[in-house]
């Protein structure tokens, strides 16, 4: 069961470039699943839209400016984690300005949407890139 446990609202977006590919960022060492791979956002600050949340922490992050009118709802995580539940909005953005900049120390990478799942995702995730795999295009071109 879940009860008596702390809601956290984190938000978070998959940003897909030209190609089609998902970006995907890694935990760095010393926060909680350090080394998996998850969508970049974070927490929710006090009385701030999560729409407000995805574009400060991809600038905090990734020092990229999405705007707020690119960022398109695409599903949502609810996940019992040990010590606190998780509900996290997903958002798809296509555009944003400037250049990636992995400001953390964190790995980045771009991973063709049916790749997705391969990689070691954090719990609330896996779902998501799923979903993601199952309703974005491949984004792989075939010649034939
Ligand atoms: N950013 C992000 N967090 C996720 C995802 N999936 C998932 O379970 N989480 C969890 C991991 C963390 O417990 C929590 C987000 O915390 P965080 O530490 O990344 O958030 P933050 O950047 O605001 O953190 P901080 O300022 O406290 O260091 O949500 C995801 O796809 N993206």
């Amino acid at each position: 069961m879940s009860l008596n446990k702390p809601l956290l609202l984190v938000a978070a977006c998959a940003l897909i470039d030209a190609d089609g590919r998902v970006l995907m960022s890694q935990r760095p060492s010393g926060k909680d699943h350090a080394g998996m791979w998850e969508f970049p956002g974070g927490k929710l600050e006090t009385g701030e839209a999560p729409e407000d949340a995805v574009v400060r922490e991809l600038y905090e992050e990734l020092g990229i400016e999405p705007c707020l009118r690119c960022l398109q709802p695409f599903g949502f995580s609810s996940f019992a984690y040990d010590d606190f539940n998780l509900l996290m909005p997903l958002y798809l953005c296509r555009q944003w300005d400037g250049f990636l900049r992995p400001t953390e120390g964190q790995k980045v990478k771009w991973v063709f949407p049916d790749r997705l799942t391969e990689l070691n995702l954090v719990p609330a995730d896996v779902e998501l890139a799923r979903e993601l795999r199952d309703r974005l295009p491949s984004g792989r071109r075939f010649t034939d």
